[in-house]
């Protein structure tokens, strides 16, 4: 998927400027990181790709299209196509691991066959295959930021969306999860994921994006 904002601006409604003036063009299997301090709107700059909140100026296209002209019954088909891994993975205890996974597939009416196989395709993907009976809480938080990859995945997304995915994880683990990130940008999927860890940013060696004070204040550079 390919994505470009044209002087994107969001206001929320409380009168808080999130982003002001942004511009950059994220490539069709391009892998970028989003950094920028607390507050400086990274959370907005993706929840507006998916739809989530509406940009209050500017033009964002994806694929070419303009995301203003999509109808209200385009944007679930829209959000199929973007994959969401969050922080604090918002995982379902009380549930197995592979109900967790299948949830976007019985939300699209995927059949009980089909969901079994992309499920497993999907926690194969990110070495979980094992542990698919199990309840989330019994694995450990690098296991379960896995299961919401898992879980973003599952749809095969054109883009997948990663906020703060490394959070509140040890450096090893954090490593590990960017390598996965990287595993779908290597398969084709456009990857963009927002990060505190500007070291860990660096290592990746991939383009990246800095947000300040909802002003695009680098494009490009290494972290
Ligand atoms: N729903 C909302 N209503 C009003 N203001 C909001 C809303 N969501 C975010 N904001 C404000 O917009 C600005 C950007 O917030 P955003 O969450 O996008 O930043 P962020 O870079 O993701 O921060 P963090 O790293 O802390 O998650 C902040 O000033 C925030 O308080």
């Amino acid at each position: 998927m390919e994505i470009e904002f044209q002087r994107v601006g969001k206001k929320y409604d409380s009168g808080q400027e999130a982003l002001s003036q942004v511009s950059f063009h994220l490539r069709q299997g391009e892998m970028a990181f989003l950094t920028g301090h607390s507050g400086a709107g990274k959370s907005t700059l993706m929840k507006l790709m998916m739809m989530i909140e509406r940009q209050t100026s500017g033009q964002i296209l994806v694929d070419g299209v303009d995301l203003r002209i999509l109808s209200r019954r385009a944007i679930p088909y829209h959000r199929r196509r973007v994959g969401v891994v969050f922080q604090n993975h918002q995982l379902l205890f009380d549930r197995s691991v592979f109900h967790n996974v299948a949830l976007p597939l019985q939300v699209s009416g995927v059949d009980p066959e089909q969901t079994a196989k992309r499920v497993r395709a999907a926690l194969d993907k990110v070495g979980l295959l094992g542990k698919e009976k199990y309840n989330p809480m019994a694995l450990s938080g690098g296991e379960q930021q896995r299961i919401g990859i898992a879980r973003a995945v599952v749809n095969k997304p054109q883009l997948l969306l990663a906020d703060e995915p490394t959070g509140n994880l040890d450096p090893k683990l954090s490593a590990e999860i960017m390598n996965l990130f990287q595993e779908f940008n290597n398969v084709g999927v456009t990857v963009l994921v927002a990060s505190h860890d500007l070291a860990l940013v660096a290592r990746m060696r991939h383009r990246v994006l800095t947000l300040n004070q909802g002003r695009m204040v680098n494009d490009g550079g290494f972290a």
